[in-house]
C-alpha cells in the first residue's frame, strides 16, 4: 500500500472538442478508497467506440475526455478492503467501472446492463468527478471492476480481449451458440469481427466473414482460419449463402442495410448486432416472420465473462492480432481505424510512451 491520503496527478490524452483530437492533459485522479484498486497503464487498446465518443457520434460526448477502455496495467497500490489484488499484480479494466449493486442485472451478475452503470469514461463517478479512461499513465477503479489477466497471456495480448474479445464472446454463450459444428458469419472483420473469427473457431464453428471488400480474404482464410469468405455487394455468391448460417455478429461500425445477412441465416437464426449505430436500421417483416428469424444486440459481457473470455484464450491458445503503437501516433491511429486500415486492433504501449514527460514538453512549448 501507498499513499492513501494524496490525489495523484496524472497524465491522458484527451480529446477537447468533436474532432476527436487527442493531446496531452492533466487532472487528478481520486484518493484510493477502501477498495480501490490503483493501476499504472502499460497497454490500452483503441476500439471503435473510441471513435464514435470522442467525436461525439452519439451526441452526448463530454469534453476533456480521456478514451481507452481495453487497459492493461500493473497494481501499484490497493485500498485496505481490497483482497483479491495486489502491488505488482497485471489487471485488465474494461467500459464499465461501476454500477448499482441492487437492480436485478446487478444481482444476475450482468452488470453491464445496470442502468446505473459508470462508464469508464465520458461518464460522471459517484464522487462528482468525470470519469477518464485508458489512454493515461495512471487509472483508479473500483476492485469490482478490475480482472486479474491470466499467467500465459502477454499484457498487450490481453488487452483487445478487455473489449473486443468478451463482446463476440458474451452473445454466443449467452444465446446458446457454443455447440461444435455451428455455422457462423462474422460481419465486419476489425477488432471486435477478428475477435469473432477466433472464439467461434475456437468453439469449433463454420466460420464465415462477410466483408466490404476481397482485401482482406487471404489474412482471413489463411492466418485466422475462417472457412468461408463472402463480398457483401457480390451478389451471385450473397445469393448462394442463402439460408446457410446459425447466426451473424453484425460488427459494422455504420449504418447499413440488414436484409442481405437476414437472408443468409437459416431457420430461428440470429442477426446480432454489436455495432454502435445511431439511426435506425431497418427491415420488412416477413424477412424474420417467414424464418422465424431473430434480431437482437448485445452490449459487451459481464466481469465474470470478461475472466472467462481471458481464461478461454489462454486454453485455447488464442491471441490477438494488433499493432502496437506509442501514445504519440494515436491520432493516426485513430485516422487510420476509422478509414479500415488496421490489421485488426491498435493497441497503445502506455507505459513505453512516457506520457507525463511528453505532456511536460507540450507545456513547455505552450508557454
Ligand atoms: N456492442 C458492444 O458491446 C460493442 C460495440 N462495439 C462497436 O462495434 C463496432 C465495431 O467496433 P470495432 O471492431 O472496434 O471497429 P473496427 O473499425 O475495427 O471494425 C469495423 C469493421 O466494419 C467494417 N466496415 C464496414 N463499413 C465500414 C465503414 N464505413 N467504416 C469502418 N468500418 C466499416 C470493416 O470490416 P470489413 O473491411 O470486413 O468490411 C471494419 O473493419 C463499433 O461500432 C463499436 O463501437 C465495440 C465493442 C463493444
Ligand atoms: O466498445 C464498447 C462500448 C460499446 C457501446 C455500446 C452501446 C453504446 O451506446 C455505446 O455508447 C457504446
Ligand atoms: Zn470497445
Ligand atoms: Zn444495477
Amino acid at each position: 500500500m501507498g499513499s492513501l491520503a494524496s490525489e495523484r496527478k496524472v497524465v491522458g490524452w484527451a480529446a477537447r472538442d468533436a474532432t476527436g483530437h487527442l493531446s496531452p492533459y492533466s487532472y487528478t485522479l481520486r484518493n484510493t478508497g477502501p477498495e480501490d484498486v490503483v493501476v499504472k497503464v502499460l497497454y490500452c487498446g483503441i476500439c471503435h467506440t473510441d471513435i464514435h465518443q470522442a467525436k461525439n457520434h452519439l451526441g452526448a460526448s463530454k469534453y476533456p475526455m480521456v478514451p481507452g477502455h481495453e487497459v492493461v496495467g500493473e497494481v501499484v497500490e490497493v485500498g485496505p478492503e481490497v483482497a483479491k489484488y495486489g502491488v505488482g499484480d497485471v489487471v485488465g479494466v474494461g467500459v464499465i467501472v461501476g454500477c448499482c449493486r441492487e437492480c436485478s442485472p446487478c444481482k444476475a451478475n450482468v452488470e453491464q446492463y445496470c442502468n446505473k452503470k459508470i462508464w469508464s469514461y465520458n461518464d460522471v463517478y459517484t464522487d462528482g468527478r468525470p470519469t477518464q479512461g485508458g489512454f493515461a499513465s495512471t487509472m483508479v477503479v473500483d476492485q469490482k471492476f478490475v480482472v486479474k489477466i491470466p499467467a500465459g497471456l502477454a499484457p498487450e495480448q490481453a488487452a483487445p480481449l478487455l473489449c473486443a474479445g468478451v463482446t463476440v464472446y458474451s452473445p454466443l454463450k449467452h444465446f446458446g451458440l457454443t455447440t461444435p459444428g455451428l455455422r457462423g458469419g462474422i460481419l465486419g472483420l476489425g477488432g471486435v469481427g477478428h475477435m469473432g473469427v477466433k472464439v467461434a473457431k475456437a468453439m469449433g464453428h463454420h466460420v464465415t466473414v462477410i466483408s466490404s471488400s476481397s482485401k482482406k480474404r487471404a489474412e482471413a482464410m489463411d492466418h485466422l482460419g475462417a472457412d468461408a469468405y463472402l463480398v457483401s455487394s457480390d451478389a451471385a455468391a450473397m445469393a448462394a449463402a442463402a439460408d446457410s448460417l446459425d447466426y451473424i455478429i453484425d460488427t459494422v461500425p455504420v449504418h447499413h442495410p440488414l436484409e442481405p445477412y437476414l437472408a443468409l441465416l437459416k431457420l430461428d437464426g440470429k442477426l446480432v448486432l454489436l455495432g454502435v449505430i445511431g439511426e435506425p436500421l431497418s427491415f420488412v417483416s416477413p424477412m424474420v416472420m417467414l424464418g422465424r428469424k431473430a434480431i437482437t444486440g448485445s452490449f459487451i459481457g459481464s466481469i465474470d465473462e470478461t475472466a472467462e473470455v481471458l481464461q478461454f484464450c489462454v486454453d485455447k491458445g488464442l491471441t490477438s492480432q494488433i499493432e502496437v503503437v506509442k501514445m504519440g501516433y494515436v491520432n493516426e491511429a485513430l485516422e487510420r481505424l476509422e478509414r479500415n486500415d488496421v490489421r485488426y486492433r491498435f493497441v497503445v504501449d502506455v507505459a513505453g510512451s512516457n506520457v507525463e514527460a511528453e505532456a511536460a514538453a507540450a507545456d513547455a512549448a505552450s508557454n
